[in-house]
């Protein structure tokens, strides 16, 4: 069983996981115990004697596969549809060797009235592996979540960790701030609650902000990689320790732009401390904690947990809400934290939420438990004074304080509002969720107080109090970073000795603590290169030109270019971006077409124009991507936008490039009365030989003197392939030309366009401009492996 654990292999060495490592099903239940765990959680009487043993049962059974259709909220419901109406019905009749396989169900507690998501996007199934490989139906469906997963339209997710931003309630104008966010599942919901304006085809720009945070900086790449699924210009991504997140500053909103801007804190409307933890809730499907659980995984993070807590409880706004989260049972990394935490922050309270999500099965907090520093678990202790009586060195040799027990207040601090999520009561993982906010007349006082004292008053408390010496019982030898976890539930023991605690700053970087992205330069709206590629893409006025930024000291349009909205630009330019160690900022929306050459008339009309060339890409082409189109669309010139039909896109998704003879005849001639370079194609609802289109579809293609390319990648390719024709696409549609057909009379236009579809690629994971993007994460972690696995 132990060769079972996830991301370790025999060696101890750390590698992607295998297909099996999510099956509990291949495990016997004979090797799910341990008396550890069994006598501590016994003695915290987490539950009644009587429902210990469905409480064991549950640990021991797999874990249903469950999925979030995710991205904004409108694309969400049209590809929830699909499923409803298509996949569904056809997996309702299905068995397999004489046994009737049960269809996916939409999970209950999403689908009543008052939830902040609509209706039915998350998603149960129970399917034996070799039911998903054999089955026609399931393998079709298989491929569905697959390729959906791939572009970002379906998110793997544990049920239970779909719950912390549900209860921290986002809205477009908040800023919000994910103290440890990697790899980033919840960070999406928090996106997509910024950008619930969206509409199918285009991305609003929110005027509130995701901070998402993470001390590991290899996780901050895979969260970086993960949120470019939901492209927005109102994230930013820093790699810091939560615990001592440094205080970022923001102009007053009176700084008025003629004078110097006075600076005030940045504080945050929403915080979601979903911390570090031991991971025992994650069991069912992390299965090496069976062997390795003992009581000191949890006792070691207790320390590392409040203070994450209590940094929050700083950076909140006066009227703010913090949401503390983790896939933990063990009292000591939950109520004694949350107790702790409103001990130190009397102005602090739990919040009732025990009429939100009233369908979802949930006990309250514990107002008791006894913690133990004892490995075999044969004692616990009502108090530390008892420890200490029996075992005096427990206050030097032990991560053991005050803190771990019971305060004597506890019946003040109402830890009944705690929600426990057990794994027998709705078949999930385990998890505890806490809801804080400020008392209503605490609130008040402190918005008062914040006014009357200086910004810089402020700012130096915060500094220190960000800079305080950490507690006695903190570890400060981290020693190992696991495995990325989709889900992002990992438990941060391995072994029970290990846990992430280290600052980011001394060793996760991977480079010796020196922070290596570059800067975050911002354009000026005059910026010679940044208005051709405005005018050459048919933007309208209204393009905020003012938050466009590159990634290089000098500020030159070397490659890409990002778009931000005005709060994020503000945070750039009024932070060291090394101080807040920043690791991406906005969404990529131009990337500089090499290779291509510019249309003679366009020249001319720069020339005309007398725009002097100012930097090495005013005469260059440059396109929009297709993860920055839904931002860009709603400033594309409407006239500019071409409208096509489904044997259009058939011709766009099944060949690689094709020539411009091969396209419907009304759609050639208006394509070949344009320019060459990008353009954006409009493809309404609409049915062709059995396929059918139900939503627009608006997609970036570039034309050639003698072709077109549909610059999205092969995996959106696929996907929409399978989704709208109902087919997977041969390899060769998504192959490199051959020798033989680059001989052609079209050869050079062949050639450029196989060089723009393989730079397509290659710019959506790379930026030559030096900064990290969303690729770098793919030599820790093959996605589309632990996708296959999981569904
Ligand atoms: C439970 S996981 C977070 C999962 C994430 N919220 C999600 O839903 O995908 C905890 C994360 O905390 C990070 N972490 C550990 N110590 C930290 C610290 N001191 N400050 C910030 N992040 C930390 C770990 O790298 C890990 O990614």
């Amino acid at each position: 069983m132990g060769n079972k654990r996830r991301g370790q292999n025999r060696g101890g060495g750390k590698r992607a996981p295998k297909n099996d490592e999510y099956r509990t099903d291949l495990l016997e239940k004979s090797d799910m115990h341990n008396e550890r765990f069994a006598a501590y959680y016994k003695a915290q009487g987490i539950l009644p004697e009587e429902e210990w043993e469905s409480f064991l049962e549950a640990l021991r059974c797999p874990l249903p596969t469950t999925f979030r259709v995710a991205g904004s909220r409108l694309t969400a419901n049209s590809l929830n549809k699909a499923i409803i109406e298509v996949h569904v019905p056809m997996l309702s009749d299905v068995s397999f060797e004489g046994q009737r396989i049960s269809p996916p169900v939409q999970l209950s507690w999403w689908t009543l009235h008052g939830l902040r998501y609509p209706d039915g996007l998350a998603w149960q199934f129970n399917v034996p592996k070799k039911v998903l490989r054999k089955s026609p139906e399931f393998k079709k469906f298989h491929s569905f979540l697959v390729f959906e997963t791939e572009v970002g339209n379906i998110s793997r997710q544990e049920a239970v960790s779909m719950l912390p931003p549900l209860f921290l309630g986002v809205e477009p104008h908040h800023r919000v701030m994910d103290m440890c966010a990697a790899p980033g599942s919840k960070t999406a919901q928090l996106l997509e609650a910024l950008h619930a304006q969206d509409t199918l085809t285009a991305s609003s720009i929110p005027s509130g902000l995701l901070v998402a945070n993470d001390s590991d900086y290899k996780r901050t790449h895979l969260l970086i990689h993960q949120s470019a699924r939901l492209p927005s210009p109102a994230l930013m991504v820093t790699n810091l320790d939560a615990s001592n997140y440094p205080t970022m500053k923001i102009p007053t909103e009176s700084s008025n732009n003629g004078s110097k801007a006075k600076l005030t804190p940045l504080l945050f409307d929403r915080i979601l401390c979903d911390v570090p933890c031991s991971g025992d809730g994650t069991m069912r499907k992390n299965l090496g904690i069976w062997k390795t659980w003992q009581p000191n995984d949890g006792n070691g993070l207790h320390s590392l947990q409040l203070r994450i807590l209590q940094r929050a409880m700083k950076m909140i706004k006066p009227d703010g809400r913090i949401v503390y989260s983790t896939c933990s049972l063990n009292p000591v990394e939950n109520e004694a934290v949350v107790a702790a935490a409103l001990n130190s922050n009397p102005d602090f309270q739990l919040v009732d939420v025990s009429s939100s999500l009233p369908t979802l099965k949930r006990r309250q907090g514990l107002h008791t438990w006894r913690p133990t520093a004892d490995k075999a678990v044969k004692t616990t202790y009502e108090t530390y004074a008892a420890l200490i009586e029996a075992n005096p060195q427990a206050a030097t040799n032990t991560k053991l304080t005050e803190g771990h027990w019971p305060p004597s207040n506890v019946g003040d601090l109402h830890l009944d509002r705690c929600m426990r999520i057990y794994p027998h009561l709705q078949d999930s993982g385990g998890f505890f969720v806490a809801v804080l906010e400020r008392k209503p007349s605490a609130s008040n006082t402190t918005a008062k107080k914040e006014k009357k004292r200086s910004a810089d008053e402020v700012l130096d408390e915060r500094e220190a109090d960000a800079k305080k010496p950490r507690l006695k019982d903190e570890s400060s030898t981290n020693t190992s970073t696991p495995q990325p976890d989709m889900e992002g539930d990992t438990p941060m023991v391995d072994g029970g000795a290990q846990m992430d605690t280290t600052p980011a700053s001394d060793a996760k970087d991977g480079g010796g603590g020196s922070f290596k992205e570059m800067p975050y330069t911002f354009l000026s709206k005059d910026d010679p290169t940044l208005i051709s590629c405005i005018d050459r893409l048919h933007l309208t006025p209204s393009f905020p030109s003012d938050n466009v930024l590159v990634r290089n000291p000098e500020g030159d349009v070397v490659r890409s270019m990002y778009l931000t909205n005005s709060i994020v630009k503000s945070v750039i330019q009024n932070n060291d971006f090394t101080r807040i160690r920043l690791t991406a900022a906005g969404t990529k929306v131009f990337t500089r077409q090499e290779g291509a050459k510019v249309h003679e008339k366009l020249e001319e009309a720069v020339k005309n124009e007398e725009r002097k060339p100012g930097s090495a890409g005013v005469g260059a082409q440059y396109r929009i991507l297709g993860e920055g189109l839904p931002v860009v669309l709603p400033y594309v010139e409407p006239s500019r936008i071409i409208e096509a039909g489904m044997q259009t896109l058939k011709t766009l998704v099944e060949s690689y490039y094709p020539l411009l003879d091969s396209f419907e005849e009304s759609f050639k001639n208006t394509m070949e009365g344009l320019e060459l370079g990008c353009h954006v194609i409009r493809f309404p609802p609409g049915e062709l030989q059995g396929a059918s289109l139900s939503h627009d579809l608006v997609l970036p293609i570039w034309k050639s003197s003698a072709s077109m390319t549909l610059m999205i990648d092969k995996k959106a390719k696929n996907a929409l392939s399978l989704r709208v024709f109902g087919r997977e696409l041969p390899s060769t549609a998504n192959a490199r030309p051959r020798k033989k057909d680059e001989q052609g009379a079209t050869a050079v236009s062949i050639e450029l366009d196989a060089a723009l579809v393989k730079d397509e690629i290659k710019s959506e994971d790379l930026d030559d401009d030096g900064a990290s993007d969303s690729a770098a994460m793919h030599t820790e972690v093959n996605t589309e492996e632990i996708v296959i696995q999981g569904l």
